[in-house]
C-alpha cells in the first residue's frame, strides 16, 4: 500500500480497495482583519470572536494584525507609549490571549504589541509574539525598521521612534504549520530581512500590519508581499488592520494570503472584518524551489549590500 498525500485528503491505494479520508494533520493557518481602536476592552472582544470563527474551522495557528490590542486614538503622541504593558503582567492584555490560546488549543502571531520595557519610562517595543496551543510565548520579535516619515504630499508625517526602541534580533519559530519568520508591517521594505529568514529556513513569512491607506493605494502593500513571496518561496500571511481607527487615522485592510509562487490565495475586502485561511502544503514549497533553484544561484560574494 502507499500514499499520496494530497493537500487535504490522504488517498489510500492498494490492489483491492481505493478509500478518501480525511487526514488528521492538516497545516491550517489563518489570519484576522480588524479595525483597533484606543478602546482595549472592544479590541479584545473583536479579536476574540475572530478566533472562535477562527477555531470553528480548524485553524492551528491564528494571525492579528499590528494593533491587535491598542492603537493611539490621535489624542497625543504619546498614548501608544502610556497605554503599554509588560509581556507578564498579571491581568494584562496577553494574558488574556494566552487563555484564549490555551482553552481553545490554537497557536496566536499576535502581530505587534506596545510592550513596556523594565526600568525605561520614555520608551516601548513594538513586539511580535507566538503563543502555543499551551498558552506559553515561545517566541517574540521587536520591530526592528521603524517608521520615521514624511510625504507631505499624501499628509502623511510618522515618527515611530519617538517612542519605539528598534530591535537587533532575527527571529524565526517552530510551528504546528511551519517554521515561521516573524517581522512586522515597514519591515515589509527591506528585502534583506526577508532573505535573512528564508535563509534561516523560514517556510511561511509573517507581515502583520497597520499600513497606510496612501502607501497602500499606490500597491506598495500588494506589490512588496508578492515581491517577497516570490523571491523567498515562501508563503507570506499578512493580517492587516481596516478601516478608521479615529478622525485623522485610516489602514488600507487588503489582507493577503500568498503562497511561494507569489499566487494571491486570499485577499480580504478593507470594508471586511473576518478571517482567511489556507493549508500549507510543504510539498508545493519544495516544488517551487526545486524548479526554479534561486538559492542556489545567489552571487552572495558580489552584491554590495
Ligand atoms: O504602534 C502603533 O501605534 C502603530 N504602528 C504603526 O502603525 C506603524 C508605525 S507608525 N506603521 C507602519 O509601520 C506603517 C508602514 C506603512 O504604512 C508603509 O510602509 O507604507
Amino acid at each position: 500500500m502507499f500514499r499520496l498525500n494530497i493537500c487535504k485528503t490522504t488517498i489510500a491505494i492498494n490492489r483491492f480497495m481505493t478509500t478518501t479520508t480525511t487526514t488528521t494533520n492538516n497545516k491550517r493557518i489563518g489570519l484576522g482583519q480588524i479595525t483597533s481602536t484606543n478602546n482595549k476592552d472592544e479590541n479584545f472582544k473583536q479579536c476574540k470572536r475572530l478566533i472562535e470563527k477562527a477555531v470553528e474551522n480548524k485553524v492551528q495557528l491564528f494571525c492579528l494584525p499590528e494593533c491587535f490590542a491598542f492603537i493611539s486614538g490621535g489624542v497625543h503622541q504619546f498614548e501608544s507609549r502610556d497605554n503599554a504593558e509588560y509581556l507578564d503582567q498579571k491581568g494584562g492584555i496577553i494574558e488574556r490571549y494566552q487563555k484564549l490560546a490555551q482553552e481553545n488549543k490554537l497557536w496566536l502571531s499576535l502581530g505587534g504589541f506596545h510592550e513596556k520595557i523594565e526600568g525605561e519610562n520614555e520608551m516601548i517595543y513594538n513586539t511580535h509574539l507566538i503563543i502555543d496551543a499551551d498558552g506559553k510565548i515561545v517566541s517574540q520579535y521587536r520591530k526592528m525598521h521603524l517608521f520615521d516619515v514624511d510625504i507631505p504630499s499624501k499628509g502623511v508625517k510618522m515618527n515611530e521612534s519617538k517612542v519605539v526602541k528598534g530591535g537587533n534580533e532575527l527571529v524565526v519559530c517552530d510551528s504546528p504549520v511551519g517554521k515561521l519568520g516573524l517581522s512586522i508591517c515597514y519591515d515589509l521594505r527591506f528585502p534583506e530581512l526577508y532573505l535573512s529568514l528564508r535563509r534561516m529556513n523560514s517556510d511561511i513569512l509573517l507581515v502583520p500590519a497597520a499600513f497606510m491607506k496612501s502607501t497602500g493605494e499606490a500597491g506598495h502593500w500588494k506589490t512588496l508581499l508578492q515581491a517577497r513571496a516570490i523571491e523567498n518561496q515562501c508563503y507570506v500571511i499578512a493580517p492587516a488592520q481596516t478601516g478608521n481607527h479615529h478622525s485623522k487615522r485610516t489602514s488600507f485592510g487588503h489582507s493577503l494570503i500568498i503562497d511561494p509562487w507569489g499566487k494571491v490565495l486570499s485577499e480580504l475586502d478593507e470594508n471586511t472584518i473576518d478571517i482567511a485561511f489556507t493549508d500549507i502544503d510543504h510539498s508545493y514549497i519544495e516544488t517551487v524551489r526545486e524548479n526554479i533553484p534561486v538559492f542556489n544561484h545567489k552571487k552572495l560574494n558580489n552584491y554590495k549590500i
